[in-house]
């Protein structure tokens, strides 16, 4: 058979990912290849162990991508179901042939459905199914189990996964073992083979240990893996820059660390349990490539950094002040960065659109302006080693003159996301920075002008649309407010030859008065206090 035309028509993310937290789930898969001339199509498949080839020819399969079943043998079947068989043997052993063919053909179209197209990209999309645990005590997390696990669905979604099924359990304290109780470890391994599971995803961090024991406990063939993970996935996915790549790999490789035991149970396996010293010394010298690597990581990471710190200290020579959006994930803020200054970060409804601070200029009606700091979102349960990676990048944060926390107040959890948000800001250090909340996504609510009368009765609390654009003007004026508390009063008397740092006053501070004199012009205004400095001179005339 000769072939006219190749094409590779789908790869796994495997290939692009290696660093992925799937690239080690098998079973399936790596890629395929599609050969086709006129009259017939040949599919590869690359499987965990081999190659797998099917042949089809045009007329049994004109358009199918998975010619599996024989077209012909399939008529007499449905003939035979049509009455044409004699006895109640025959039937019943083409009925079961009938039914597997038809479940190999179910299973390839399922399989063909499970190609997604995601950030312009096609990715495969695996079964997971999501385990949670509620303490009995119920206060230790911010959000009801439920909650917390709609929140790991929309997760898998934005990591390419497909939710299939989910459960949880009410527990004391957490199986040291396997997390979760024996009995809901049948339940889910029952579900694993009557779903057809790839990867259970936890809620929770699991130790490395209960990782392990799970994965035992559930066969082997399945993934087992945390909320954390499945973040860290989504960040590897999405880092765009290379420093948020780096930050990316750092954190996947702390994470990884203590969790290093695939090696030392995979040796074992082999000699038959023999080994185990073996398999020990592989795991210690695993662990000094890891930590190495870890080394080499940081290093690069602080170079990276160094560039930063010193373009933000060019920035800072300008003295505008920095306001950063800080806020939940999805709360709004880079629609409320594009719509204030015409910028064009990516946001969308997902988790986590965002992971590098983009910073634009913001020109109010009245001639005053700030820069504005668009950043990560955060997420209830962020994994330490994330924060610690991202803390870097979180400076721009703690370096800013107003915090303008992003609420999306049409959340059913808009609290406690207020809440999530506040702990991980407390664990940057950054609360002696003022803050004003905005009230976000206010056209989604059912009724707005009972959320804007709840928002007046507050103080520092802003409703806004950042989508429609209704209330920027408000927001403007209340950042300029806030700004005021960062900022000192200063009386100047500026000598008319001095025109640019008259118009600098006006840009970065707040004018309360001008008034010509015959000396030069004498300036009340709050400006920031590094431009205060600049103004010494003419304060002292001022004084005199
Ligand atoms: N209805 C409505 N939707 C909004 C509003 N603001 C943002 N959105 C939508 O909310 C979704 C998330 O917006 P983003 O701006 O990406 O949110 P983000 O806070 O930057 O999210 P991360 O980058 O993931 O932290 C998008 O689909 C926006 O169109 C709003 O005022 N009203
Ligand atoms: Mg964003």
């Amino acid at each position: 058979m000769s072939f006219s035309l190749c094409s590779l028509t789908r790869v796994s993310p495997q290939i692009h990912e290696r660093n992925s937290q799937w690239s080690q789930n098998a079973k399936r898969s790596i890629f395929r290849l599609s050969l086709t001339n006129n009259s017939s199509r040949c599919i590869c498949r690359v499987v965990e162990q081999g190659l797998e080839v099917e042949v089809a020819s045009a007329d049994t399969a004109p358009q199918k991508q998975s010619p599996v079943i024989d077209t012909k043998e399939e008529e007499q079947q449905q003939e035979v179901f049509n009455g044409v068989a004699t006895t109640e043997s025959d039937n019943k052993a083409l009925n079961s042939s009938y039914t597997a063919k038809k479940k190999k053909r179910d299973d390839d179209d399922s399989y063909e459905n499970r190609f997604k197209l995601q950030n312009g990209r096609e990715v495969f999309q695996e079964k997971a199914y999501l385990v949670g645990v509620e303490g009995k005590g119920g206060a230790e997390y911010l959000f009801g189990i439920e909650e917390s696990l709609k929140e790991l669905a929309q997760l898998a979604d934005t990591a390419g996964l497909m939710v299939v099924g989910s459960t949880h359990q009410k527990l004391n304290s957490p199986n040291p073992r396997t997390y979760i109780g024996s009995g809901k470890v049948a339940e889910i391994k029952s579900a694993i083979h009557a779903l057809g599971v790839e990867t259970v995803i936890f809620d929770d961090e699991l130790s490395a240990g209960q990782l392990r024991n799970l994965e035992k406990a559930f066969g082997g063939d399945v993934r087992v893996c945390d909320r954390t993970a499945l973040i860290l996935d989504i960040f590897n996915q999405r880092a765009a820059t290379h420093e948020a790549a780096l930050q990316v790999a750092l954190a996947q490789m702390e994470y990884q660390l203590p969790r290093l035991t695939k090696m030392w149970s995979h040796l074992e396996r082999q000699a038959g349990g023999q080994v185990k010293g073996m398999g020990e010394k592989q795991i210690e010298v695993d662990k000094r490539i890891l930590r190495t690597q870890i080394g080499v990581l940081k290093k690069e990471l602080e170079s990276v950094r160094k560039h930063r710190k010193q373009y933000r200290n060019r920035r800072v020579s300008v003295p505008v002040p920095v306001v950063s959006l800080v806020g939940y994930t999805n709360a709004g803020k880079s629609t409320l960065l594009n719509r204030l200054t015409g910028a064009t970060v990516l946001a969308e409804d997902r988790l986590f659109a965002t992971l590098d601070p983009t910073t634009r200029r913001v020109q109010m009606k009245n001639g005053g302006e700030f820069l504005l700091t668009d950043t990560v979102g955060f997420i209830q349960k962020l994994p330490t080693t994330l924060v610690a990676a991202f803390r870097a990048t979180l400076e721009e944060i703690s370096e800013s003159s107003l915090l303008v926390h992003v609420v999306d107040i049409s959340h059913p959890l808009a609290e406690q996301q207020i809440e999530a948000v506040d702990k991980v800001l407390s664990e940057l250090d950054v609360s002696s920075i003022p803050k004003l909340m905005i009230w976000n996504k206010v056209d989604k609510v059912c009724d707005p002008q009972k959320v804007k009368l709840e928002a007046q009765k507050r103080e520092d609390v802003v409703c806004i649309s950042a989508l429609s654009g209704n209330g920027l003007d408000e927001f403007c004026s209340a950042v300029q407010e806030k700004l005021k508390d960062s900022m000192v009063w200063v009386e100047a008397l500026v000598p008319f030859d001095k025109g640019e740092l008259l118009s600098t006053i006006h840009q970065v501070g707040m004018v309360e008065r001008t008034e010509y004199t015959e000396n030069g012009t004498l300036v009340k205004a709050h400006v920031p206090l590094r431009f205060a400095r600049l103004l010494t001179p003419m304060r002292q005339m001022c004084i005199s």
